[in-house]
């Protein structure tokens, strides 16, 4: 049974994840490499409570689990039923991490990666007993967003991804297994094909950023909430489907490169929220009053999704 959670990686998912879990009823370790990650996190954890009261989602009847942070990775390991790694999406920095906690955690204890879209099979390739790492694969705000994808690497053993499953729906989340260990796994593979071809239309000039936004949150967004693509088919009709995909998908962006535009962006160091600039820009302000926005926003969402409302 898992009681014990080590997340290692406090950056832009790890504090709503500590967060939820601890709502759970988990017993949370949380470490970072750099210290001022540590002193954000600690800071975030009030607010990602806040929105989960918000949200209702209530303490389990055994109590609520806890948050610990810790500069010490033996520390908080040691002990763990599961390591959540989600330090940033660079193989090399990940595998980093998993010969550093090799020796320090027992040969069972299930070491699950965040990862955006590596493909299992290759983390594996980076620890012993490979058959104990799993793709447990949040969505941001983790603290907010109930989806969590679980893949299986070639050589992960099936009770593991049952484990993680279930230990995902014991705390009220929504646990989706994906069948094949594909890159970018299924949520990032259909975001992807979305966000290649939005940053097309805006770099070819067919639509403002601002426009971009407001076609698609309005017209697909708010839609696919509650009808999902599948079901979206059969609302649309089949024929009309088939009518549209027989000349539109030869045109749509296939380009396998970065585009230029977000080149152009990143080798300017300007990567949205974070740096104050990306896409938009973001005095601290701005950014303190957008992130309530979304999260009361989602909230309600969700609320009303859930048949709370
Ligand atoms: N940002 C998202 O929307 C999102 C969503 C789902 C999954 N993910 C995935 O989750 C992982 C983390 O993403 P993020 O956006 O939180 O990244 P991030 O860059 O915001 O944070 C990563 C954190 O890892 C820390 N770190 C780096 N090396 C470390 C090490 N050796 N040991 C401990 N900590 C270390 C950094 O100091 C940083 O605080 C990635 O694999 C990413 O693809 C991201
Ligand atoms: C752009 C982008 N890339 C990856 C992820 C998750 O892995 C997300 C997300 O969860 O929202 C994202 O927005």
């Amino acid at each position: 049974m898992i009681q014990r959670i080590a997340i290692i990686g406090l950056g832009t998912m790890g504090p709503g994840m500590a967060a939820r879990l601890a709502r759970g009823g988990l017993q949370v370790v949380a470490y970072d490499v750099a210290p001022a990650a540590i002193e954000r996190a600690g800071s975030m954890l009030g607010v990602a409570e806040g929105v989960l009261d918000a949200l209702g989602i209530a303490v389990p009847p055994a109590g609520a689990g806890t948050v610990r942070f810790t500069d010490d990775i033996a520390d908080a390991v040691s002990g763990a039923d599961l390591v959540i790694e989600n330090v940033p999406e660079n193989i090399s920095i990940k595998a980093d991490v998993y010969r550093t906690i090799d020796s320090l955690i027992a040969s069972d204890t299930i070491v699950a990666s965040d990862t955006s879209g590596i493909p299992i099979t290759k983390l594996q390739a980076h620890i012993s007993h490979p058959e104990r790492m799993v793709g447990m694969h949040w969505s941001n705000p983790p603290h907010i967003i109930p989806m969590i994808e679980v893949i299986a690497g070639e050589k992960t053993a099936p009770h593991i991804v049952t484990t993680i499953r279930d230990l995902i729906r014991s705390i009220g989340l929504l646990p989706v297994v994906v069948k094949k260990d594909v890159p970018g796994f299924v949520e990032n593979r259909v975001l992807y094909a979305l966000l290649r071809e939005a940053v097309d239309l805006v770099e070819r000039g067919v639509i403002e950023p601002e426009d971009l936004d407001t076609c698609v949150s309005w017209g697909i967004g708010y839609k696919i909430a509650v009808i999902g693509p599948m079901a979206l088919l059969d609302m649309a009709g089949l024929d009309i489907y088939k009518s549209v995909s027989s000349f539109l998908n030869a045109d749509l962006s296939n380009r396998d490169d970065v585009a230029p535009m977000v080149l152009e962006k990143t080798n300017a160091s300007k990567l949205g929220i974070k740096s104050g600039e990306g896409m938009f820009s973001y005095t601290p302000e701005q950014t303190k009053a957008l992130q309530g926005e979304r999260a009361r926003k989602l909230v309600a969402v969700r609320r009303i999704l859930e048949g709370r409302e």
